[in-house]
Parts: structure tokens; C-alpha cells; sequence
């Protein structure tokens, strides 16, 4: 029994390396088909080759393992092959460190996020509502010697019913004000076509977790040469993170900062479940500067402190936050918006914190 069992797997590894050798063999073919077609400019992809070839296989197969399975494991090689015919640039992302080792500095006028620079803290309303409230919060963040005023123009809710923005107007107040205290305007754009026009009023674009994959809005924010800030999506992958980056990036435009926003889960105690993973995982898998919206991701005030220094503590280059004059009349986010007070406090916690890091790698 021993015997046969032993002899048995000789026979596989014997016909392993036969399989090896084929691939093999294979892959040499397949890659001097890939020469010829890069020099006639014809796609590697052929669908209805692999069609033919997968029939053809099927027609001659005798089993003992059926169709699907065999059409499984060829497609497999097929796919394989066609990695092997793509060029390099095909198969490692722009936005990936393998491409890039060093980390890309986003700079905004004399302001930069990611690298070696401090984290840096962006925060505003959620909504721009009156030029008096934009006002109030922008004193305070010049107070506490912060640079990025945030505040939403066009918002994208869930409710057609809810307040949608200011639009341009909101634009208007927010550059206003944020020349009035020199600070720079962080702002959503939701349209592809009021792109050139809010680059007068802006100085980051912030593309929304509901439009990560709008792949026009995310291919014209590429075109124009401003930074952009890209939250993921709702239920958005790592992965399908960086293709949304990589969508900008390839159009020739390498400032993106990203931006974890909490995902949906089944928890329902926070608005979102911040995935604190991701914070290491995008800081090595791209060279691109990372933050955290503190803010959505948690959608309450009591945990914010906690959250922030989770966030700092991952890597994170910088934070988002929102604050309001008075959330309690907030038109939107109301419950997680907190007030200037809270904020001034929660800023003395990240301060107490950073500076206690320092002592710390300093020491
Ligand atoms: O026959 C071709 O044109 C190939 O490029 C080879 C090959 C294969 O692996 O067989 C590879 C990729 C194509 O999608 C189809 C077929």
C-alpha cells in the first residue's frame, strides 16, 4: 500500500515538472507573440482567441475533471500569460511605492502635507452656510495657528430633500474668508463641469466618498494641475482606493492626498467603522500622504480625542475635522460637527499629544 502510494507521487512530480515545463514553454511563446504585437500596436487582450482556444479544450475533454474546472484552470493560464506580455508599467500603479520609493509631498502655496512634514489638521463646517459662520471658525483655526479651512458648497445627501450647498456662492465665502485670515480653501466638487471654474476659489479639490468612482469627475480632476483630496468610498476597497488615485495620477496629476473616511459595516454605534488598517497599508503600499477624517468616520463627538491619536499613531499625515459656531442648527451632520470650544480643546489633546511623541523619538 506504502509502496504504491509512494510510487504514485513520484509519478506526480514527475508529471509536475512535465506541467512546469509546459508552462513554461508557454509563457516563452506567449511573450514572443506579445513582441509582435507591441510592434504592430494590435491588444495583448484576445477575447476571441481565448474563446477558440477554450473550446477547442473543452471538445477534447475526456475528464476526470469537468468542463468548468478545466475552462477555470486555463483561463487562469490565459491570464497569467497576458500578465506576462504586459509591460511593467501595466502591471505596478503610479500611485504605488514600487514605482515611486520616496513620498510624494503635496504642496499648497508654502504649505506641505506628507513626508517629513508635521501632520497637519484640516477643519470647517461641513456645510458652508453664511459668511458670518465661515468667519467665526476660520478666526478660530488662525487662533490656533492652523492653515486648511474646509467647508462644503456642493454637497452630495444622501436625501434629495436635505440642504444641497451653496454651490457657487459657498465657493465665494469660503475664498473670501479664508484671504481675509490667509488660509487655504479645502472644498468639494461633485461636477466634472464646474471643475475649471472652482480651481478660482480653491486650493484643494476634495473629491467625496460618493464620488470616488465617478470615473469622469475623477479623470478631469487629473487634468487640472491642484491638488485633490480623495476620500474612499462607502464600501470601497483598498484596492479600488488606489485605482481611484491612480485615475488622477495617470492623468498627470501626482498631488493627491488621501483620505480614509471610516466604511460601512454592520456596527451601528459609529456612523462608520474608521479602518485604521488602511492608514499603514496606503502609507506602504503608495507614496501618496494619507489623513483621517476624524469626523465621518466616527460621527460622534465623545470619541474624537481617542480617534485622532489612533490616527496619528498609524502614520497618519494629517487629520480631518469638522466644527461649526453653533451644530446644534447645523444644516447637515449636526450630531458630529463639534463647536469651537470643543475644538479648541480637542486641538490642545493633539498638541499634548504630538508634543509627547517627539520627546518620546527624540529621547
Ligand atoms: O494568441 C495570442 O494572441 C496571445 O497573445 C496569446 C494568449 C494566450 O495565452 O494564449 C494570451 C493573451 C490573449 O488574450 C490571448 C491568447
Amino acid at each position: 500500500m506504502n509502496h504504491t502510494l509512494e510510487s504514485l507521487r513520484k509519478e506526480l512530480d514527475r508529471i509536475n515538472f512535465q506541467l512546469l515545463n509546459l508552462i513554461a514553454q508557454r509563457g516563452s511563446i506567449v511573450k514572443e507573440i506579445g513582441e509582435i504585437k507591441k510592434k504592430q500596436s494590435v491588444n495583448k487582450f484576445d477575447p476571441i482567441r481565448e474563446r477558440k482556444m477554450l473550446d477547442q479544450i473543452i471538445e477534447h475533454n475526456k475528464g476526470p475533471f469537468s468542463d468548468d474546472t478545466v475552462r477555470h484552470l486555463f483561463k487562469q493560464i490565459f491570464k497569467a500569460s497576458l500578465e506576462l506580455q504586459q509591460e511593467e508599467h501595466h502591471k505596478t500603479l503610479l500611485v504605488s511605492r514600487k514605482r515611486r520609493p520616496l513620498d510624494t509631498v503635496v504642496r499648497i502655496g508654502d504649505e506641505e502635507i506628507g513626508g517629513n512634514n508635521d501632520p497637519i489638521v484640516i477643519a470647517g463646517p461641513c456645510s458652508v452656510e453664511s459668511e458670518e459662520q465661515v468667519r467665526k471658525v476660520a478666526q478660530v483655526l488662525k487662533q490656533q495657528g492652523l492653515i486648511f479651512l474646509r467647508g462644503g458648497a456642493y454637497k452630495p445627501r444622501t436625501s434629495p430633500y436635505d440642504f444641497q450647498g451653496l454651490g457657487e456662492q459657498g465657493l465665494e465665502i469660503l475664498r473670501k474668508v479664508a484671504d481675509e485670515f490667509h488660509l487655504k480653501v479645502v472644498s468639494e466638487i461633485v461636477n466634472p463641469a464646474n471643475l475649471n471654474s472652482s480651481v478660482e476659489y480653491v486650493d484643494v479639490i476634495q473629491i467625496g466618498a460618493r464620488n470616488m468612482q465617478n470615473f469622469e469627475l475623477l479623470k478631469a480632476a487629473g487634468s487640472v494641475q491642484i491638488p485633490v483630496l480623495l476620500k474612499r468610498g462607502l464600501s470601497a476597497t483598498i484596492e479600488e482606493f488606489l485605482f481611484a488615485a491612480e485615475y488622477i495620477v495617470s492623468r498627470g496629476n501626482n498631488q493627491v492626498i488621501l483620505c480614509e473616511r471610516g466604511i460601512r459595516t454592520y456596527e451601528k454605534w459609529t456612523r462608520n467603522t474608521l479602518d485604521i488598517s488602511a492608514v499603514p497599508i496606503l502609507k506602504k503600499e503608495s507614496h501618496l500622504p494619507v489623513i483621517v477624517d476624524i469626523s465621518h468616520s466616527t460621527g460622534r463627538r465623545d470619541i474624537l480625542d481617542a480617534i485622532a491619536k489612533a490616527a496619528l499613531a498609524a502614520g497618519a499625515d494629517g487629520l480631518m475635522v469638522e466644527t461649526h459656531p453653533d451644530p446644534a442648527v447645523a444644516l447637515s451632520d449636526a450630531n458630529q460637527q463639534i463647536n469651537l470650544t470643543t475644538f479648541r480643546e480637542l486641538m490642545k489633546e493633539i498638541d499634548r499629544y504630538n508634543r509627547l511623541n517627539t520627546v518620546k523619538s527624540d529621547g
